[in-house]
């Protein structure tokens, strides 16, 4: 299953999804080519992690049609999986487990043999100065502890296509960095990465090509200098307040303030 150089290794035509009578998703047309690494933003509720949950086939019901790794995701064939590393929002690891059991019973999920799942979790836990904690339980770890072992978990099988779901939560600014340099290094060797964060100003270093996703459709998509521009505001934050109608903040937080200072 290889997709050929140009061909996209994501690809979503004419995407739809209702909740109920909720339009979430209203015709998203995206072809994402290998190495890129797509920013992909937008307001609470915008879409974004549904988008990406039909993307890992969670979530079967939408119209119009997802390809990746160039194959239909609804032919039945899982496979493509395989290929993929996730790290959702809200992590879900198993807290009983220690750091050794979770990420080599991860890595013999995606095929990986023992010893070579324990040794590559050893060697990353190491760098992201965890190694003492690879035999202690994960519900005794600390937020960005946990949030380091998932990214770990993520990559164990050295997937071509990579979703993550405010991944740096709970990362100090150290970490944040090397994690900044691993993305920048396997996106160079021709991984595909959809990072999706409410924190701009790394979206705006890391992402070599960003999405805005408004009201379930697609209302601007390019790299930052695209976006800067075909837009008057400076930095990502400002782009994003201008092309999401969004101009009172000041208005809103004296509100809150007041209403916080009543007796
Ligand atoms: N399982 C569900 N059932 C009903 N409505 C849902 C479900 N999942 C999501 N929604 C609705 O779909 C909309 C989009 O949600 P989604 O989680 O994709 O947004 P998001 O862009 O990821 O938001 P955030 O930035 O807050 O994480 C929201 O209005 C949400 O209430």
């Amino acid at each position: 299953m290889s997709t050929a150089a140009n061909e996209p290794i994501l690809s979503l035509e004419g995407l739809g999804k209702s909740y109920g009578a909720k339009r979430v998703l209203d015709g998203i047309d995206l072809n994402v080519y290998k190495g890129q690494i797509i920013g992909y933003i937008g307001p609470n509720g915008a879409g974004k992690s549904t988008t990406v949950k039909i993307m890992l086939g969670l979530e079967q019901s939408y119209s119009g049609r997802v390809k990746i790794f160039g194959r239909d995701i609804s032919d039945g064939n899982v496979e493509y999986k395989q290929r993929i590393g996730y790290v959702p929002e809200i992590a879900e690891l198993y807290d009983n487990l220690t750091a050794h059991e979770y990420l080599t019973f991860i890595g013999e999920l995606y095929g990986l043999d023992f010893d070579v799942a324990n040794q590559k979790a050893i060697r990353l836990m190491k760098i992201f100065g965890l190694e003492e904690a690879y035999h202690s339980r994960i519900s005794s770890f600390s937020k960005g502890m946990k949030q380091k072992t998932l990214i770990i978990s993520s990559l164990l099988h050295n997937p071509d296509l990579l979703f993550l779901d405010e991944p740096i939560g709970g990362l100090d600014a150290n970490s944040v960095m090397v994690f900044k340099e691993v993305l920048a290094q396997l996106a160079a060797q021709g991984k595909t990465i959809f990072y999706s964060s409410h924190i701009m100003d790394v979206v705006e270093k890391i992402s070599n090509r960003i999405i805005l996703l408004n009201g379930g459709q697609i209302v601007a998509d390019g790299s930052f200098e695209d976006l800067q521009a075909h837009n008057q505001e400076g930095t990502l934050e400002e782009i994003f307040n201008q092309l999401t109608g969004f101009d009172e903040h000041k208005g809103l937080a004296e509100e809150f303030v007041s209403i916080v200072q009543e007796s």
